[in-house]
């Protein structure tokens, strides 16, 4: 449907004029002023939500507001696929935007509008049971939110249901899929949740190289501050996973979101997305004829056009936490190869990416090499630092992993926490895959 001045209307829109133009004694004036507020405090609600998702805030007021139908009667922005078609009278149950804009509420089905609108003496923002299934996977329950996530993804969750939905406008949907959830599970909630995004949500990945298919709709999700280890025979497609996400190669299809941000459409600038993703490879790539200093500020200073003295200085100041702070001027061939690899990881780190990949970090270093690149992965992860990595080392993953994920054939063929993958393998191909790795004493 479309405005008289051309522009499109939401399908809220539509039902907000459907129910001025239907209102008796209006004038054209009082419409067109009361469609213009009436959208004004929908885009206010909108910005209020994206807040919500990306922050903490209380499931269960201190002060509970009363129960609202919004301050202004105006429509609940962002219909849902359950409640499309239908007016606020009939909808106003699912969700309710409160007058201080703080919390997002679901009634169950026997509850009806009554406890929406606080009749009955219904406590409107007590908590509801609800049972966590793939629709919800998306979302916190914010009184166990737990600050590292714990993403379990089950053996034969349906990825295509998730597709196409981490876009922040979906936000609402999201929530609307839980109601629906709810209720088509009949069950009583015990907490009210969250949406919230993923840090990194992957849908349907394809890519091939030559004709042969060497990522098939992959879908991954990645939590903020949680750490994902890809493992997999080699060819399986880890480092094509990951120079996909980083835009190192093009998907043939699928989309790759960052925070919500669809970093795989084409008009995207690479260079930005990857000041937001830090990545590191097996060979360290540094440059021989710079110092450790100077190759750690070239992308910033050169790609991100970011100040040389902010950059030095925070190099240093990485440099010195990881033990490197008198190479600074030394020039790479004068390091050993996990020195390297911890300067390569300092200059992925330097732009204080939002993401880490580490593609086979310590395969070319020297046996004894390798701890002091674990630890400094160990480290990052104390910190928060939201990673995927890519590695054949399986003690390490099974220390590091927060989700370890079995990769066979371009699929995540199994994924869990890493007691569950490496202690009770699901898949026959994950066990056969396990039991190699433990016969060459790798785990
Ligand atoms: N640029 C490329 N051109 C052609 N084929 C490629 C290219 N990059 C990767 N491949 C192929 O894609 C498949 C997956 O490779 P990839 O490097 O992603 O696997 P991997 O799981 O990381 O393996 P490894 O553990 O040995 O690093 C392999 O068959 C590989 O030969």
């Amino acid at each position: 449907m479309a405005r008289d001045d051309g522009d499109e209307l939401s399908f809220g829109e539509q039902l907000e004029r459907d129910r001025l133009d239907q209102t008796p004694e209006r004038t054209d004036e009082t419409r067109v002023a009361d469609f213009d507020a009436a959208r004004q405090r929908r885009e206010r609600a909108r910005e209020r939500a994206l807040r919500r998702s990306t922050g903490a805030f209380p499931a269960v007021p201190d002060n509970p507001p009363e129960p609202s139908e919004g301050t202004d009667g105006s429509l609940y922005d962002a219909p849902t696929p359950n409640s499309r078609g239908r007016r606020r009278s009939e909808r106003q149950g699912d969700e309710t935007e409160s007058p201080s804009g703080g919390y997002a509420r679901f009634a169950t089905r026997d509850e009806g509008s009554s406890v929406a609108s606080g009749q009955d003496g219904a406590d409107p923002y007590r908590r509801m049971p609800v049972e966590e299934s793939t629709a919800e996977r998306d979302t916190r329950l914010v009184d166990e939110r737990p600050r590292r996530s714990r993403h379990a993804a089950e053996p034969g969750d349906e990825p295509s249901a998730r597709r196409g939905r981490r876009v922040r406008d979906d936000v609402s949907d999201t929530a609307a899929g839980l109601v629906q959830a709810i209720r088509t599970a009949g069950q009583e909630a015990d907490y009210v949740p969250v949406p919230t995004q993923p840090a990194l949500s992957c849908s349907g990945l394809r890519k091939s190289f030559r004709g042969g298919l060497v990522l098939q709709d992959l879908d991954l999700d990645v939590a903020e501050h949680e750490v994902v280890v890809l493992i997999g025979a080699s060819g399986s497609g880890k480092s094509t996973l990951l120079r996909c996400i980083n835009l190192l190669e093009e998907i043939d299809d699928g989309t790759i979101l960052l925070d919500g941000e669809h970093i795989t459409d084409p008009r995207t600038n690479p260079d930005t997305v990857r000041r937001k993703i830090g990545m590191v490879f097996q060979s360290y790539n540094l440059f021989p004829h710079m110092t450790v200093l100077q190759n750690i500020t070239l992308a910033p200073e050169r790609v991100h056009r970011r100040r040389r003295a902010e950059v030095e200085a925070e190099a240093r100041t990485w440099l010195e936490r990881v033990g490197l702070g008198d190479k600074a001027r030394e020039y790479p061939d004068r390091l050993s190869g996990g020195q390297q690899q911890r300067v390569a990881i300092v200059r992925a780190l330097v732009n204080s990416p939002r993401l880490l990949l580490l593609d086979e970090v310590t395969s070319a270093l020297d046996p004894e090499l390798v701890g002091e690149v674990l630890t400094m992965i160990k480290d990052l992860k104390t910190e928060g630092m939201t990673m995927i990595l890519a590695t054949h080392e399986m003690a390490f993953a099974r220390q590091v992993a927060d989700r370890v994920c079995f990769l066979d054939g371009g699929r995540i063929l199994e994924q869990g926490p890493p007691e569950q993958v490496f202690g009770a393998p699901q898949h026959p191909r994950t066990r056969q895959f396990l039991r190699r790795i433990i016969e060459a004493g790798r785990l």
